[in-house]
């Protein structure tokens, strides 16, 4: 750990001071591969108040001139009007916060740790914008399924159902989300440069929290429940994080759940999220995280009649069949037990009335044959990602490995994954 994480640090953390923001026992340091973080400047005692930030200092959806908000047509998301705010906003207004803003992550450190920003043929998925461009499929996948949305050695069939999937189809989702902004943005401002809206729209992406207008319902969407808190966007993600957040209103406090040693790195969680999921929004993923997961959906769903489907969806277990290294969920083990199990025989399992018929034998060998499916597509997509980096060796291509190198160490987290659930489903 560098002590001195650089002068716009230091500026900005006695601006937030004197902004009324308290500090208590925590400074921004620089950590290795994970840029800036909060470290303990001294021994934290558990239940200690660590970081209090006023709303006034916030920068919120309330903090922007109504005729500014007025200009951009209905359904722009408050994400979306902030990243054009940041972009095209007032610079008087903007001043306020000018100098957090010199701390946030550069263009280019966005361009290269998020797949969405990634070149072309490293980020093939299933995405709207580029069904069109390859003919709907037949481009070599790098990322995982659940990231891409395809397969590499998987015929997908097309489903008619829609269900929700906040955990696959990740890539499809964000740039959907993005796109919209940016039609909303333009529409109100034609002449927003992209890169610099697509920076702030990033920078509100991996830095925002909860937030809802006072007086307000909560949105359907987090797109709209959402704002930008200094200082404590410094802290960096772990999903078991000792730290308890709270907004009461009128301030946003963060509280040590567990006592500090002075030069430890003090984390929040952002939620418990796959690490699919965090290296799409967040651009990393974790080596330990307990939420870890892949979905077995694409490969489960093709092997159901119409009949099961239905079957499923009346008893609230349709989709999201997922395994984890501790073993697949409810869902999981509830359609492979609809595969073997008399009609009447599963209904009762399912209400857990009964467990008449219920083979554990027959229910992991059904699991691990679907789990296999899964390790067949990560070596097929190591192999593809494996021959594109020895075809990628000049120099100019360095930034291309990188990003391989990160698509291959997560297909072996996933590799792991499906064998750590095979063993303990078979133990
Ligand atoms: C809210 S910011 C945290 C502060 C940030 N590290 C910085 O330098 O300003 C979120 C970003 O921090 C990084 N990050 C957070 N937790 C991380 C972790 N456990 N490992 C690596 N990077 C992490 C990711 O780039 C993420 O998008």
């Amino acid at each position: 750990m560098d002590e001195s994480p650089g002068d716009e640090h230091v500026a900005f953390k006695q601006w937030a001071e004197s902004q009324g923001v308290l500090i208590k026992g925590i400074t921004p340091a620089r950590f290795p591969g994970r840029r800036l973080g909060m470290v303990a400047t001294r021994a934290i005692k558990e239940n200690e108040i660590i970081l209090s930030v006023p709303v006034a200092v916030m920068l919120t959806i309330d903090s922007i001139p109504s005729s500014f908000v007025r200009s951009f047509p209905a359904g722009t998301s408050i994400h979306g009007i902030l990243a054009a705010f940041l972009t095209q906003g007032n610079s008087d207004l903007l001043s306020k916060w000018d100098t957090w803003r010199r701390v946030w992550p550069s263009w280019q450190e966005f361009e290269d740790s998020m797949p969405v920003f990634w070149p072309e043929q490293l980020r093939v998925s299933n995405s709207e914008f580029q069904k069109t461009r390859d003919g709907g499929g037949s481009s070599p996948v790098l990322l995982p399924p659940s990231i891409s949305g395809r397969w590499n050695s998987l015929k997908k069939r097309q489903l008619k159902v829609n269900y929700e999937m906040r955990y696959q189809d990740l890539l499809r989702q964000q740039e959907k989300r993005l796109k919209d902004a940016w039609a909303h943005v333009i529409t109100a401002y034609p002449e927003t440069d992209w890169e610099n809206f697509a920076h702030h729209w990033s920078i509100i992406n991996s830095r925002s929290f909860y937030y809802i207008s006072p007086g307000k319902e909560e949105p359907e969407d987090w797109n709209d429940a959402i704002a930008m808190v200094p200082f404590a966007d410094y802290f960096n993600h772990a999903d078991d994080a000792a730290c308890d957040v709270k907004f009461d209103g009128r301030k946003y406090t963060f509280m040590a759940t567990k006592s500090y040693e002075k030069g430890e790195e003090v984390y929040m969680s952002y939620g418990s999220h796959s690490n699919d999921f965090l290296l799409v929004e967040y651009g990393f993923c974790l080596d330990e995280n307990p939420s870890d997961g892949i979905f077995l959906d694409d490969i489960i769903l093709k092997a159901l009649t119409m009949e099961e489907k239905k079957e499923l969806a009346a008893q609230e277990c349709f989709g999201n069949y997922e395994i984890t290294s501790a073993g697949p969920n409810a869902n999981t083990t509830l359609v492979a037990c609809l595969k073997y199990m008399r009609r009447e025989d599963w209904l009762n399992y399912v209400s857990g009335k009964s467990q008449r018929g219920f083979d554990a034998r027959k229910t992991t060998a059904l699991i691990c044959a679907w789990v296999d499916v899964y390790l067949e597509e990560s070596r097929a997509s190591i192999g593809i990602i494996q021959d594109q980096y020895n075809a990628a060796s000049s120099d100019s291509e360095k930034s291309i490995r990188e990003k391989m190198d990160v698509a291959l160490s997560r297909w072996k987290q996933i590799q792991e994954i499906c064998e750590n659930a095979v063993r303990v489903m078979r133990v």
